[in-house]
């Protein structure tokens, strides 16, 4: 049987469209009047200080906090448009399990502890439909060679796995139903920076390799630099510059971008 193509939509045809996504906490702004395109293969970089609405805004596209104002509309393969706080809860959980994919920061929020390495991606493809087992454990095999994980210890808990393991596997049972669209919050936070760099090169090969689209939360100018074409500067919930990454780095416009550029070169 003939597969059908990964992504049916023309690369015309943004994937997801944000329009003036507001987010408040009671009175604490979290974003304010956020809007842009993402189109296929596209990643976009969101950086700025600790506190400036990386994290709120991340969780809004991906349809886990509810925004005040404002939408989200994602379009799926068949190029019919989901407005992602409008859909169903089911069809929103059915699409994070097979479209989406989001990679948290501390990969015990992303992976079952008390379940194998191999169950842990095995248990992605089971929920969207996969049911022979040879099958799951070859595609769970697979994808621990493709991120770099000790096929022996396939049949051993992520919680015996250093970090930047642990990290990997979140990546992997991410990765393994070929999603289209890829949430990171601070994939490489809180690892050492051997490790970050080992991660960061293995997210770049998969990413270009795939042909995902995808957001990336960071505090890490460098790696912004390293993994997203576009990148957005957010201060206070607001988005105050945004551009060609390569752009917005070499030639930062607002004094906000250009503080954080410099905090980073100086010795
Ligand atoms: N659950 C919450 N309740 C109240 N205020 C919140 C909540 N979550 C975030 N905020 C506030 O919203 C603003 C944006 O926070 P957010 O976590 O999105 O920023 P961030 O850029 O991701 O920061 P960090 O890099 O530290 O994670 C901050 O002022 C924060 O205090």
């Amino acid at each position: 049987m003939q597969q059908p193509a990964r992504n049916d939509v023309s690369t015309d045809t943004p994937l997801l469209t944000v329009d003036r996504l507001t987010k408040l906490y009671g009175n604490q702004l979290g974003c304010a009047d956020v809007s842009f395109d993402l189109y296929p293969g596209e990643v976009m970089g969101i950086v700025g200080e600790s506190g400036s609405g990386k994290t709120t805004l991340l969780n809004c596209l991906a349809g886990r906090l509810s925004p005040e104002e404002g939408s989200v509309v994602y379009t799926d393969r068949t190029g019919e448009e989901v407005d992602v706080h409008a859909v169903s809860e089911p069809r929103r959980r059915m699409l994070m399990r097979t479209d989406w994919a989001f990679v948290h920061q501390n990969p015990r929020d992303g992976l079952r502890m008390g379940v194998s390495a191999g169950g842990n991606v095995g248990e992605r493809l089971m929920a969207a439909g996969a049911r022979h087992y040879g099958k799951i454990r070859s595609a769970a095999l697979d994808w621990m060679e493709k991120t770099e994980i000790d096929l022996t210890r396939i049949d051993d808990r992520p919680s015996t796995f250093s970090g930047g393991m642990q990290q990997r596997l979140q990546i992997a049972r991410n990765l393994v139903t070929g999603p289209r669209l890829v949430f990171m919050d601070e994939p490489t936070g809180g690892l050492d920076v051997s490790v970050q760099a080992r991660l960061l090169d293995l997210l770049r090969g998969l990413v270009a390799e795939m042909g995902l689209s995808a957001i990336i939360v960071t505090h890490d100018l460098a790696v912004a630099r390293l993994l997203s074409h576009r990148l957005m500067v957010m201060r206070r919930g607001k988005v105050v510059e945004r551009g060609l990454t390569d752009q917005v780095l070499d030639d930062p416009q607002h004094d906000y971008t250009q503080l954080l550029v410099s905090s980073v070169l100086q010795p």
